[in-house]
């Protein structure tokens, strides 16, 4: 590549030179067949703008609110797990970045840097992803961190009972570092060494009979609002609102849980016919 990066893929490109194999594929990889992720990007390829012309642009303002957050533009920083595999800064150099762009930052609850020192590092407005583990008093713990440390609302996501079967991590034997944010609390390492390491501790850990009962649970635990994340049905997020949830993020997790699900920005409509703004939205 000649000169400066200008896109993306670029940047990608870079990745690919800079990072170890088993790193960049995780970070890259979807599930299975990987059928939806090549679709996740071509629906993008299918969409064409309708440009009007004569239009006064000398001033545009791109800025909208996220429950009541005044964001830039209305990009945020979805939740990504486990920053120092790419950088020995981690999540405290992407919320530095959050800041910097006036966006919110979607914190992973298996990030490489803690809830507190994420928190400590800028003035960001951070959201906390959750993911719900059998041990129900380890989520409860993190939640309430979260919130002491000034998160403002809770993201919880609802497409993982089980970690979606990623080959290459299979085949790279994905290794999944101890987390920071559990030290004293549970173990990030298994014993299983067959294939993903990653994937062997979501079965042990994540809790897969999570329903829409146990968003009274939630509630029980935090004051925050809470947004789900992984909805990708109308019937879905009626539910949603009918238990009381405060958003809804529709996805399909970058495509990296179930294969053949459609690409997020296809039903994305489908979602958000039935819902007044500001209730839906999507991560890219
Ligand atoms: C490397 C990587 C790690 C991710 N880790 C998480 C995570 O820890 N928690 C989570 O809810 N989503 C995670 N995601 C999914 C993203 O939040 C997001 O949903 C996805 O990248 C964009 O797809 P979407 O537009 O369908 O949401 C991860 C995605 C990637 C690429
Ligand atoms: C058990 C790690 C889950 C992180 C995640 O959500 C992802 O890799 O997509």
């Amino acid at each position: 590549m000649e000169g400066e990066p200008v896109n993306v893929s670029e940047f990608q490109e870079l990745a690919r030179q800079a990072l170890p194999k088993m790193y960049y594929d995780y970070y890259t990889g979807g599930a299975e067949d990987q059928y939806t992720l090549k679709e996740n990007v071509e629906a993008f390829h299918r969409i064409m703008l309708r440009p009007r012309v004569l239009v006064d642009v000398s001033r545009i303002d791109l800025s909208t609110t996220v429950l009541g957050y005044r964001v830039s533009a209305p990009i945020m920083i979805a939740p990504t797990a486990m920053h120092k595999l790419a950088h020995p800064e981690g999540e405290v150099a992407t919320a530095r970045a959050a800041a910097a762009c006036n966006t919110i930052m979607v914190l992973s609850f298996m990030s490489t840097c803690t809830v507190e020192e994420v928190a400590s590092s800028c003035n960001a407005i951070r959201f906390f992803q959750l993911y719900v583990y059998k041990r129900r008093d380890v989520c409860a713990q993190l939640v309430q961190r979260a919130e002491r440390n000034g998160y403002r609302g809770i993201v919880l996501t609802v497409d993982t009972p089980r970690l979606g079967r990623r080959e290459a991590d299979i085949k790279n034997k994905m290794v999944a570092p101890q987390l920071k944010n559990f030290e004293g609390l549970l173990s990030t390492e298994v014993e299983d060494d067959e294939g993903s390491n990653l994937e062997a501790f979501a079965k042990e850990t994540f809790d897969d009979a999570l329903s829409w009962r146990d968003l009274g649970w939630l509630r029980s635990i935090t004051s925050l609002p809470i947004l789900i994340k992984g909805v990708l049905t109308h019937e879905d997020a009626i539910r949603a609102v009918e238990v009381g949830v405060d958003g809804i993020i529709v996805s399909n997790h970058g495509a990296r849980q179930l294969d053949y699900t459609p690409a997020t920005i296809s039903v994305l409509e489908e979602v958000t016919l039935y819902f007044p703004t500001g209730l839906v939205m999507q991560f890219m």
